[in-house]
């Protein structure tokens, strides 16, 4: 690290510090172009990739050439873009800075000696509550004893809901690939591979949508409706509460979760269509 001496001598000599080789800080000097060596390793950079990248368009058919021109002096282009990020990029970053602090602030039940951690075993049964194997071994239960045709066509459809969510959220975690947060503690109840990953939550996801399923398709007294909506809250809440997840996780889960059961009315099985899909089959 330069001392503060050196960097207040920098600041007033118009040169930046920028990390060389064996680990020391080389100074360039934003006026000048740097020497060839530095130049071409800020070409091999990821973060000065990014930031090309992140530029627009216009700018960058502007340039033309490695350096532009302010006032009749030379800047070299690298240094003129670490000068202009984008406000989409500062927005986003710092998204993601208070959502990883207001995320560590809230797992107060992470682990027993937590602030809350004797509240864990009660947050632990709620994430059971929400766990995608009690719900689907409801769903074909219910399915085997009901002997409505409209209770059926309900139940196969929770079925096919519960599996459609777990692709969905299996494939967006493969993708996204965000890490749970360090204080989780892997100690949840029959996973699969993609669930070490934290992005989107599976159980703010599969609350949202099975909360709108049993609205929509079961005849409840008010209160029972209420008790619905507040346990999709309460299973989402404790995602955090346990550490397991990130607030962003459980707030795209929510949404996704929502949009799902969109989905799920749109694919709807009805005992016509499964009549003759088997007549085709036939
Ligand atoms: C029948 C069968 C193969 C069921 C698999 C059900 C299963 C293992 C679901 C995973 C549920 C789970 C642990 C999701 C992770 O939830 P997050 O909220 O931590 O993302």
């Amino acid at each position: 690290m330069p001392s503060p001496k050196a960097r207040s001598s920098a600041a007033r000599s118009g040169s930046a510090p920028c990390a060389g080789g064996n680990g020391r800080y080389e100074f360039i000097s934003l006026n000048r172009t740097p020497p060839p060596h530095l130049l071409q390793r800020q070409g091999s950079d990821p973060t000065a990739a990014r930031l090309r990248a992140s530029e627009s368009p216009s700018r960058r058919r502007g340039s033309g050439s490695s350096t532009s021109s302010t006032g009749g002096q030379q800047l070299p282009e690298e240094d003129c873009m670490k000068l202009n990020p984008s406000i989409v990029g500062i927005a986003l970053s710092s998204l993601l800075a208070i959502d990883l602090w207001l995320s560590k602030r809230l797992g107060v039940c992470a682990c027993e000696d937590a602030s809350w951690g004797s509240m864990r075993p009660l947050m632990k049964l709620v994430e059971i509550s929400g766990h995608g194997i009690p719900w689907l071994a409801g769903a074909a239960y219910c399915l085997y004893k009901s002997d409505s045709a409209a209770g059926q066509e309900v139940m196969l459809n929770l079925l096919m809901a519960l599996v459609l969510d777990l692709v969905l959220v299996g494939v967006m975690k493969a993708v996204v690939r965000r890490r749970r947060p360090a204080q989780n503690r892997m100690d949840m109840f029959a996973t699969f591979s993609v669930d070490g990953y934290s992005f989107p939550s599976g159980h703010a996801t599969r609350a949202a949508m099975c909360a709108r399923f049993l609205l929509a398709h079961l005849v409840l007294a008010a209160p029972l409706r209420v008790l619905v909506l507040l346990w999709a809250t309460f299973v989402g809440f404790s995602r955090v509460l346990l550490g397991r997840h990130h607030v962003t996780d459980v707030a795209f889960g929510f949404l996704m979760g929502y949009w799902q059961y969109n989905l799920v009315e749109m694919l709807w099985l009805s005992p016509a269509m499964l009549q003759s899909t088997i007549g085709q089959l036939q």
